[in-house]
């Protein structure tokens, strides 16, 4: 990349980071050590059993599922229709895309508002991104603009899909950790799902910016699709693993909910998006909840429900700067009190 780069081409960014786009930098070599390639557990969905599933949540908390019934065309459709909107003008992209659909850039962190939640002004804490928050029961009411609408046909059938997928599998989860039907029901709720769609924007010092840092999410599931330009990474035995796009594959990954539900026994993993120079990447990610009310019971933490969570880690967002998620809610061992 050169300086002849036109403005007019990162017009559909946000105005921060069209800053230096285009200028070659001295790069600073990563200190960490080169991820290794990909050798996520693979699940097929029409084959899952509780021991195989339960023993992939206890050693990985991240696997990939195929077979899954999502039909290749609607996933195909959904990327396009996410890469035209995120081409418009900046300023289009303001005042098209709003509620339900809320497009936000910089943080992957809303409130419960669905404000982007501020993290400071340093440029290094800003997330090379930007996105639409989607929540899934609101989608359900048709728009007047046809490209919007299409769109948001396409959103609420893959948003079914997903419910579909996180209900059946958080299923056989449930069977492995032996939940009564009680739980079952009120720890996974589709109604609170919401879809996510990212494009990460070209970086000019990727090697010192992120995409998303690293993170556990707050979900009980989550499920992911990516294009082809990769960047997930995973982290396993001390190591980032780059988790390979793969197009008729999703990866699912377990959020905090689900570690705490499991007693520790399932991990919420770690896990973060590199960025780069060349070329933007656009992810679809469903996220999905307990019942509003539904308290989490479990021989590690104080009873909490997940509004209790996410007004903890807004606070901390606020104060510390970062999430400190399930050890503010963990309880403490004798031998932690001495
Ligand atoms: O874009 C991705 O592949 C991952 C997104 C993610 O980790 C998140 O939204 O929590
Ligand atoms: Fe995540």
């Amino acid at each position: 990349m050169n300086n002849s780069c036109s403005e007019e081409e990162y017009e559909s960014y946000p105005p921060f980071f069209r800053q230096n786009q285009g200028v070659d930098h001295e790069e600073i070599l990563s200190k960490d050590l080169p991820a290794e390639s990909d050798s996520l557990p693979v699940i097929d969905f029409q084959l899952m059993n509780p021991e195989k599933l339960g023993e992939i949540c206890r050693n990985w908390g991240m696997f990939r599922v195929v077979n899954h019934g999502v039909p290749l065309g609607l996933l195909n459709q959904l990327h396009e229709h996410a890469n035209k909107l995120f081409s418009l003008r900046f300023e289009s992209k303001q005042t098209l895309l709003t509620d339900p659909i809320l497009y936000f850039w910089g943080t992957p962190a809303l409130t419960m508002s669905g404000n982007a939640q501020q993290t400071g002004p340093a440029p290094e804490n800003l997330n090379w991104l930007e996105g639409l928050n989607i929540p899934l029961p609101l989608v359900k009411t048709s728009r007047e603009d046809p490209f919007i609408e299409s769109f948001r046909s396409l959103l609420e059938e893959y948003g079914s899909h997903q419910a579909r997928l996180a209900e059946t599998i958080f299923g056989i989860m449930a069977e492995d950790l032996k939940f009564s039907p009680t739980k079952t029901k009120s720890y996974l709720s589709p109604p609170t799902g919401f879809l996510r769609l990212y494009r990460y924007l070209r970086c000019p010092v990727p090697d010192q910016r992120w995409g998303i840092n690293v993170h556990t999410d707050s979900s009980v599931l989550s499920i992911l699709h990516q294009d082809q330009v990769g960047g997930l990474q995973v982290y396993k035995n001390n190591k980032w693993l780059d988790v390979k796009p793969i197009h008729d594959s999703l990866i699912v990954n377990l959020g905090d909910m689900m570690q705490a539900m499991s007693d520790d026994s399932y991990v919420s993993v770690k896990h973060r998006v590199k960025v780069n120079k060349e070329k933007e990447r656009i992810s679809i990610g469903y996220f999905v909840f307990p019942e509003e009310d539904a308290v989490i019971q479990s021989s590690k933490y104080k009873p909490f429900t997940y509004a209790d969570f996410q007004a903890e880690k807004e606070l901390d967002l606020k104060t510390v700067g970062i999430k400190i998620g399930l050890p503010r809610f963990r309880i403490k061992e004798k031998h932690d009190l001495l």
